[in-house]
């Protein structure tokens, strides 16, 4: 059961929206995953951090992630179980509000990777010490609409912006790809921003918000989380705990809690994120695309040279930029690549799975034809 104190949970993001969550599991203890390593898990419950075991996942094969919200299952309490934690049963993975997955297609064979789960705010940061690239801020926009967490762009280095970018009123083109993304402008020489992407975070709907950060090297990812931090993420996030055999080890959680409320989240995996295969964040991105397919004269028009082409039509009178048509068409073939890849590696599976299958009947058969049954 949970008590009436969470303890330290309500640090890692434990509110009112995640208490509903766990009325679904009654008995069951409630803990975040704030790292997740090769053979176990370290999660966080009400009276500390732990390990979990990854073969104490459930349901079976589930993937799980930094983020997640697990419900422990022990065979005692939860203090009782403390320290070497011999009597969790099972840590079961709740349904998640937003996942951040990689879709990788191989020449044989197509899987995805569960990154992340459970954010609420993706900061896409973008530089502007360099030139900007409308395609990339598009494609990072549209990996975190797809995740079901809400993006904030953060412009960093606007001391910097000056010589680079020249007169351009670079905000507005940037909101101009951003689509009713909330853009903040920071600069971490003068602590400009700070504050402002800090109340993003606390004013987020349920409280307990968990932020990311998603950005090309060098953008200035790290430099923003410790100022959000206000001290060295590696000197806040390390930990000494005893492992399964009761030796200390040290590690760096990838879940951190934020002065003032909220959580962040610096995982290796998310930082340099961006999409492949996100229809759902395509169209929130490039919606107003879309929409003029509906105005071609012909449902099945290729938006080439066809009469009554609303595409064509919006792209020559200025309606419609050109790059950004593009951009889409690039997103559109990717995604069509990776899909075709898909039902390649699904068509071996099954016909590898159907071989499988005939080659244990024959092995069955000659058993019982050696009469071993
Ligand atoms: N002038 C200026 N420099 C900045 C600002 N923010 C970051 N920098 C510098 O930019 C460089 C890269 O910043 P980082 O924060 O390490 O970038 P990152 O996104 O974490 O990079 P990765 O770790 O490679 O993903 C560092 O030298 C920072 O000091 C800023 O607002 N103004
Ligand atoms: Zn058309």
């Amino acid at each position: 059961m949970i008590s009436s104190s969470i303890g330290e949970l309500s640090l890692y993001g434990f509110s009112d929206r995640i208490a509903e969550l766990y009325r679904d599991y009654p008995g069951l203890e409630a803990a975040r995953v704030v790292r997740a390593d090769r053979s176990h898990f370290q999660v966080m419950t009400r009276a500390g951090a732990m390990f979990v075991p990854r073969a104490l996942i459930t349901p079976e094969g589930a993937q799980c992630a930094t983020g997640d919200w697990l419900g422990l299952d022990f065979e005692g309490s939860l203090e009782g179980a403390f320290g070497a934690n011999p009597g969790l049963l099972q840590a079961r993975v709740l349904p998640r509000f937003s996942q951040l997955i990689r879709k990788v297609a191989f020449a044989n064979s197509s899987e995805s990777q569960l990154l992340a789960a459970n954010i609420d705010l993706i900061a896409v940061v973008v530089p502007l010490d360099r030139t900007l690239s409308p395609g990339r801020i598009e494609r990072m926009l549209v990996a975190a609409w797809d995740s079901g967490a809400t993006p904030l762009l953060i412009l960093t280095k606007a001391d910097l912006a000056d010589g680079i970018n020249g007169n351009h009123d670079v905000v507005s083109q940037v909101m101009e790809y951003a689509a009713g993304v909330r853009v903040i402008t920071t600069s971490a020489e003068a602590g400009d921003g700070i504050e402002e992407v800090r109340q993003q975070v606390q004013d987020y709907p349920g409280g307990g918000a968990t932020l990311t950060f998603l950005g090309p090297s060098g953008a200035g990812k790290s430099t923003l989380i410790n100022a959000l931090i206000g001290a060295k993420v590696q000197d806040t996030g390390e930990v000494r705990e005893g492992d399964f055999k009761g030796k200390h080890t040290t590690t760096a959680r990838e879940l951190v809690p934020l002065p003032g409320g909220g959580v962040l989240m610096d995982t290796p995996g998310v930082r340099g994120f961006e999409v492949v295969d996100a229809a759902e964040g395509v169209a929130k991105v490039f919606g107003d695309i879309e929409e003029l397919f509906g105005l071609c004269r012909f449902a099945d028009c290729q938006h080439l040279r066809e009469p009554g082409c609303a595409v064509q039509e919006a792209l020559e009178n200025g309606l419609l930029e050109s790059r950004r048509w593009q951009s889409y068409q690039k997103m559109q073939r990717e995604m069509a690549r990776l899909a075709q890849r898909k039902d390649i590696a699904q068509s071996r599976s099954e016909s590898r799975s159907a071989g499988r299958a005939y080659r244990s009947y024959k092995k069955i058969r000659g058993r019982v034809e050696e009469g071993k049954f």
